[in-house]
Formats: structure tokens, sequence, C-alpha cells
């Protein structure tokens, strides 16, 4: 019924199996606030970091929906160790490997496949939704790019070591566009100039680092910049198409958190009386249980419907549909923060222990409507493509497109 192939059940099962394992250590990772490290080297042990990199360069060459498959199994877990996923997958990965030169993608690869979960930086101080305002430069200097900004909310900031920096590039003072820049930390030191500030203190997923950094002065080499077609003028646009993928990835973090917290729902909903009868008998509880059943189904089949819209093949073949995955991760999103929130009521004050996971599924859920577009800013998005038409958000922008 799934519509999964034999190889997609098994893969499913292959990451459910090592899923036990980061459950054991999912409440310790949250109390310790540590990058799960261990897990890393199990899953990359396990092949699953680096599934989508295509097999020219030592990946499974797997599909989009495949890594979906392997996240929610990962995310019900520890939603850490399913964000983990996500980025060794998608994201600056995807980007490398379908824009990168054959050298950034088998530097990319190498690192992946090794276990590294790389990093994606865009987000500064004064320029979160309107992500293109970003005032990080980087200037032409001779045979390199001379970077200098502050980049904040990096995920992995600190334990990551290829990171995809996106800066505003100039040469001879004009203003090329954005682009991204590859950029290795880690191995023999940090390069000169990329400074990890400060750790953000997070509400959940507390096993994953959020860094402030400081690029001061930093030089990256010609070579490590990454040339989507169309160069730096269309280059902001080329890189969110591959952040397109990661947008998936993140909606599928975000349901595998709600599936973990009904699944434990469901089984205390029988486990628990009161009244001389198991709750789950309440209409209030059991209708409660059906619509967020029903709210997870629904997620998934838009989470693999934009998986799918990449289509099948080697992980470099196209990136998911723009608005299938905006679509997707504002219902996973939502979907995710109601969920945990009545998977908590059902457990009533046992859930709202730190003794238990429910909680920790409330903090974990809570990111989604936020990072990788904000449930507004995507709802625009959708807007925008259901419409046909580009709904500007500056204050003048109406009155420019009407000018035009
Ligand atoms: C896109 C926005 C930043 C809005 O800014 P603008 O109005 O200035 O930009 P646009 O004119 O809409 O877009 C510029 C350019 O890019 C193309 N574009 C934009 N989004 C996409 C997309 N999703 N897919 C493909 N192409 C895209 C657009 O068509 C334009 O191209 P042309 O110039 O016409 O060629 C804003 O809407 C936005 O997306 N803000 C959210 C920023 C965001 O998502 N940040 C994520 C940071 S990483 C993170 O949070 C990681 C967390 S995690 O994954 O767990
Ligand atoms: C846990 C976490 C991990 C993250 N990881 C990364 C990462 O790895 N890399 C990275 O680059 N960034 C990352 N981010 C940053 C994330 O992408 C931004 O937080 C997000 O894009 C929103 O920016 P902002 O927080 O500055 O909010 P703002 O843009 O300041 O928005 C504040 C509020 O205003 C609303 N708003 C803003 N503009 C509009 C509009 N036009 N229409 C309607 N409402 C609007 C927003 O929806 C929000 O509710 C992460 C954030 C979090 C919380």
């Amino acid at each position: 019924m799934d519509g999964l192939t034999p190889e997609q059940a098994r893969l499913r099962d292959r990451a459910r199996e090592l899923a036990r394992e980061a459950a054991a250590q999912a409440a310790e990772t949250d109390r310790t606030e540590r990058y799960p490290w261990p897990m890393v080297r199990r899953m990359t042990e396990a092949g699953l970091m680096g599934l989508t990199i295509p097999k020219a360069f030592g990946g499974a060459g797997s599909s989009y929906l495949d890594a979906v498959l392997v996240i929610e199994e990962l995310a019900k877990a520890c939603a850490v160790c399913g964000r983990i996923a996500v980025e060794a997958n998608m994201g600056a990965i995807g980007a490398v490997m379908a824009y990168g030169s054959p050298a950034q993608q088998r530097l990319a690869a190498g690192l992946v496949l090794a276990g590294d979960k790389p990093a994606i930086c865009i987000t500064e101080p004064e320029a979160g939704s309107a992500a293109t305002e970003m005032t990080t430069r980087a200037v032409r200097r001779g045979d390199a790019w001379v970077i200098d900004g502050v980049k904040h909310w990096i995920t992995g900031g600190g334990v990551s070591r290829l990171h995809l920096v996106f800066a505003r590039a100039f040469e001879d003072g004009v203003d090329l566009g954005i682009g991204g820049f590859l950029v290795v930390r880690g191995g023999e030191g940090d390069p000169a100039g990329l400074v990890i500030h400060r750790r953000i203190p997070s509400m959940g997923l507390k096993g994953m680092p959020e860094a402030e950094i400081h690029f001061r002065g930093l030089e990256v080499p010609d070579s490590m910049v990454l040339r989507p077609p169309g160069g730096f003028a269309r280059g902001f646009g080329r890189l969110m198409e591959a952040y397109n993928g990661q947008r998936v990835g993140a909606a599928t973090a975000a349901l595998g958190i709600a599936a973990g917290a009904f699944d434990r729902a469901m089984d205390y909903a029988q486990a628990r009386r009161q009244f001389g009868r198991p709750i789950a008998e309440f209409q209030g509880l059991a209708w409660m249980l059906a619509d967020m059943s029903i709210r997870l189904e629904a997620s998934r089949a838009l989470i693999w419907r934009a998986a799918r819209s990449a289509g099948p093949g080697d992980g470099a073949d196209g990136f998911p549909d723009r608005l299938a995955a905006a679509q997707a991760k504002v219902l996973a999103a939502d979907t995710a923060i109601e969920v945990t929130n009545q998977a908590l009521q059902v457990w009533g004050a046992a859930g709202y222990s730190r003794d238990n996971p429910m909680e920790r599924f409330v903090r974990d859920a809570r990111m989604f409507a936020i990072a990788g577009g904000t449930a507004q800013v995507l709802r625009t998005q959708v807007a925008e493509r259901i419409l046909g038409r580009k709904l500007p958000q500056t204050r003048d922008g109406f009155l420019r497109q009407a000018a035009e």
C-alpha cells in the first residue's frame, strides 16, 4: 500500500534497527547537550551518512525518498540523530553534488561519508526571513575571495567540518549577487578567519549545537566557490533549489518526532486506566488519537510526494519541487507542534515530568515552524506558486513591480 520497493522497505528496517540504539541514548544527549558522536559513528558504519551521494563518489546513489525513510525512523527515536541524517544527505551536500567541480564533489563526499554533517550558513542577525538582505561579503582578491560577516543559528557550528557559506560576492567593487563558498574546518585546525563565536542555548534538540559564526577576513580560494549554472547572478535561487531538499528533510524530522510521540501516546492510552477502564476508551482521547493519526498520514503523504518530485535515481538528478517542499514543511511543522502537545496531554502529569520523553518531544518539535523558512514565509511561497505571481514583501515591492 505504501508503494515502497523491497529495497526501500529493507533500508527502512535497517534504519529502524539503528533507531533502537538511537532511542537508548536520546535522553542522555538531551540532558548533556552533547553532540551524539557514538551514534554518528554507528550511522556512518551503517552507510546512512551520505546515502544520496552518487555511487561514483562512494555513496549509495539513493533517492530523496530513501533518505526520508531513514530520517523518519531516526527522528522517532532521537530527533538530533534525525537532523544529522537530514544534513548528511540534503542541503549543502546536495548543492555540492549538483553544482560542484569534481574536486569539490570528492572533498565533500569524502567528509560526509566519513561522518561529517555539513553546515549551511545563510542566516544573519539582520537577515533571517529576508535572507537576500544578507550583508556577509566575499570580495575577490586575486585568486581568492575574502569573507567578512556574521552568521547565526548555524546548526552544527563547532562540530561540522564542511560549511556552505552564502555571501554577497563583489569583484572590482561590483555586486555580482549571492554565491556559495565552501569552507572546511577541523582536521588540521580551523581556517584563520572562521571563529565559532558562541553556542546559542536552545529550547530543544539540545545535542545539536547552534552557533554564531564570525568570518573575519577568511580567505577562500577561487577553487572553493560553488558555481551553479547562471553564476552569481542566479546564485541565490540555484542554491535555494538545492535547499528545497533540506526543507523536505526538515519536514521529515518534524514528522518523525511527532510519530515518535504518537506511538508513545497510543501505548499509554491503552495501558493507563482511570474510572476502571483504559483511558483510550474515552471519546475525548480516542478522537484526539484519531486526529493525530490523520495529520501524521497527511504529513507523510506530502513529504513523500515532495521527495518523489526530485525523481528517482542517483541523487544529483534534480531537487524536490519548491512548492511541494514548502507545502510539506508547513504541514509537518504545524503537525509536529500539535501532535507532540496532544501526545503529552494523553500522558497527563507523567507527560509533563522530565522522567519521561514526552516533554522532550514537545521541545524538539518547536523549531520546525521557524527554521528552514518560517511557517509564515513558506505560506507566502506557497501562495506565490499557486497564484503564479510574485508577492513582494518589501514596502515598495508592489510599486516597483507595477513600474516594471
Ligand atoms: C526567498 C526569500 C529569502 C525572500 O527573499 P526575496 O523576496 O528577496 O527573494 P525572491 O525574489 O523570492 O527570491 C530570489 C531568487 O531566489 C529564488 N528562490 C527563492 N526561494 C527559492 C526556492 N525555495 N527554490 C528555488 N528558488 C528560490 C527566486 O525564484 C529568485 O530567483 P530569480 O532571481 O527570480 O532567478 C524568502 O522567501 C525565504 O525563503 N526566506 C527563508 C530563508 C530560509 O529558508 N532560510 C533557511 C536558512 S537554513 C536553516 O534554517 C536550516 C534549518 S534546518 O533545515 O533544520
Ligand atoms: C533550531 C534552528 C536551527 C537553525 N539552523 C540554521 C542553519 O543551519 N543555517 C541557517 O542559515 N539558519 C538556521 N536557522 C535560522 C532560521 O533559518 C531562521 O531563524 C529563519 O529563517 C527565520 O529568521 P529569524 O529567526 O531571523 O526570524 P524573522 O525573519 O525575524 O521573523 C520573525 C517573525 O516574523 C515573521 N515574518 C518575517 N517576515 C515575514 C513576512 N514577510 N511575512 C509574514 N511573517 C513574516 C516570521 O514568520 C517570524 O514569526 C535556524 C534556526 C533555528 C531556530
